[in-house]
């Protein structure tokens, strides 16, 4: 499976002044990757950056092997970085069928092969965003994105404001999602356990480092390394050999 995106050793944060540091991610084809950590451990941190949000502060950053650590988040877009932040962004006002409509761009998904993942939205088509509920409005903001044609698709805190069992029906369309497009998915998200089951591989950040990386698999059967990694957030970064 191809690279679609390689970080080695960046630095990013705010104001010139570094909050994530050494961050280093591969990303192939159809892959899932977990993001994980406590709050300001520096997740959205990392997402903004790749999606050329903030600027990087160091390291590199390639994407189809091309340097982006400059690019802008336009730039980025075109090559297919695509982020689902976590407020959903979504164009309240307008109707589930306009937000999807609007981003649309040539090779992305139609409405209707958006529908197939989201078959709860189509009897929702007509109304307007802001009266979505909660999963209806996650379901239309990763709708938005794949309508974009995503090659990398980040996003952040998809359980935002949902309830478990919503989650637990999202995180396996994601999955697909991967699988069936080949789009590498970055998932920052808070239920562990939940995106552990679906993950391909995780990386656990702590004060801005890595402090855990490797194969969900693996992680899955270790799960005390996963906790160990949440509650020592102070000890040396260690890679489980893949
Ligand atoms: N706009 C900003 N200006 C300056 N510092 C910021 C800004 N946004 C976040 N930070 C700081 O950067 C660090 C990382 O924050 P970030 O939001 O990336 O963490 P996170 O892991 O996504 O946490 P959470 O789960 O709470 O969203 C925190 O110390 C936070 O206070």
């Amino acid at each position: 499976m191809s690279v679609l995106l390689q970080t080695r050793g960046l630095n990013a944060g705010y104001d010139r002044v570094p909050v994530v540091r050494g961050f280093e991610l591969t990303l192939r084809e159809g892959e899932v990757v977990a993001l994980l950590g406590p709050n300001g451990a520096g997740k959205t941190t990392v997402l903004l950056t790749l999606a050329g949000l903030l600027p990087a502060l160091g390291g590199e950053v390639a994407v189809h092997g091309q340097d982006v650590h400059r690019a802008s988040p336009r730039a980025l877009s075109r090559l297919g970085v695509v982020l689902v932040p976590d407020d959903r962004s979504l164009f309240t006002t307008l109707t589930s069928r306009e937000n999807l409509q609007l981003g649309r761009v040539k090779g992305g998904l139609s409405v209707d092969e958006v529908l197939d993942y989201f078959p709860a939205l189509r009897k929702r088509l007509d109304v307007r965003a802001g009266m979505l509920s909660g999963g209806e409005q996650q379901m239309l903001a990763i709708g938005r994105a794949l309508v974009q044609r995503p090659r990398i698709l980040l996003i952040d805190e998809l359980s935002m404001g949902l309830a478990p069992v919503i989650v637990q029906e999202l995180l396996p369309v994601v999955r697909a999602v991967a699988t069936d497009t080949s789009a590498a998915v970055v998932l920052v998200e808070q239920h562990v356990h939940l995106v552990m089951g679906i993950a391909d591989h995780a990386i656990v950040l702590a004060h801005g480092e890595e402090v855990l990386s490797g194969p969900a698999a693996e992680l899955r059967a270790n799960p005390e390394l996963l906790e160990r990694a949440y509650l020592s957030e102070r000890h040396a970064p260690r890679e489980v050999a893949a």
